[in-house]
């Protein structure tokens, strides 16, 4: 069965200047995500990992190559196009959790929806919520919920809008062990119930080794692909590419 990516890359470059100085972020970065699969994108500090991420969800434009997103070509789109797309078709989630604390947990749940002018659905909330395992804390404010929790939610309000992709940048960096293993098990559900795709940066080998594949970068090229990586395999592979 041959399915459409959800996200693809084609030789994808974005390179930054600033005063004389040139990097290349992405240097040629061809890959496609598919629906159902969950990918680790590591690689050394400066490598291109949320350059990466920010191209493949249309945050920031490539150079050159296309990038095509739920069946979408981006580079031609214009801005409010590029917005709605992402609204459509994509959810994130941030190492901070970027919630607002003085909305409740429900309302920061239904916000996505309520800036897209969609009527918002509370019962979908709740049920999210409850994916989530925060059913009966709907009214809470973040600030009464612990790290994990708050990242719970950012990954309830990430799939209120059933998104086919959610970008996931360091979702487990702040988080304790425990908490860090229950949201990567929730990214791993997932994939598994919905078949989003998730796509998920991170530094800590453990944390890749619950996706399908790892993907890791060097110098804004992709020098390894993984497929059923494990944490071990994953930590040599990073120490040969960091040397
Ligand atoms: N807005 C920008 N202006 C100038 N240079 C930038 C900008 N954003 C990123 N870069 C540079 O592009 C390269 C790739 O950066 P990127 O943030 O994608 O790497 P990364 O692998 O995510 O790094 P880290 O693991 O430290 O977050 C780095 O050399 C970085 O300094």
């Amino acid at each position: 069965m041959t399915t459409t990516p959800v996200v693809e890359l084609t030789d994808v470059r974005r390179t930054y200047r600033s005063g004389d100085t040139t990097t290349r972020a992405l240097d040629g970065v061809s890959l496609s995500f598919a629906a159902a699969t969950f990918t680790a994108v590591m690689g050394p500090s400066g490598s291109g990992k949320s350059t990466l991420l920010q191209c493949a969800a249309g945050l920031d434009r490539a150079d050159a190559g296309r990038v095509r997103l739920a069946g979408q070509e981006l580079g031609a789109l214009r801005e409010p196009r590029l917005t709605v797309i992402r609204r459509q078709h994509t959810g994130f989630v941030f190492q901070a959790y970027n919630l607002i604390d003085a909305l409740t947990v429900e309302q920061n749940v239904l916000l996505p929806q309520r800036l897209c002018g969609v009527r918002p659905d509370r019962a979908w909330a709740r049920e999210v919520l409850a994916k989530v395992g925060l059913a009966g804390r709907e009214d809470a404010r973040p600030a009464q919920l612990s790290g994990g929790q708050r990242q719970r939610v950012a990954l309830a309000r990430a799939l209120a809008g059933r998104p086919a992709v959610i970008f996931a940048d360091e979702p487990t960096g702040a988080l304790d062990l425990q908490s860090g293993r229950e949201v990567l098990a929730l990214l791993r559900s997932v994939v598994d119930e919905y078949a989003t795709a998730v796509i998920m940066v991170t530094h800590d080998p453990a944390a890749a080794a619950w996706a399908d594949r790892a993907v890791i970068l060097a110098d804004g090229r992709i020098v390894r692909d993984l497929p059923e990586p494990t944490a071990e395999l994953i930590a040599t592979e990073m120490m040969a590419v960091t040397k």
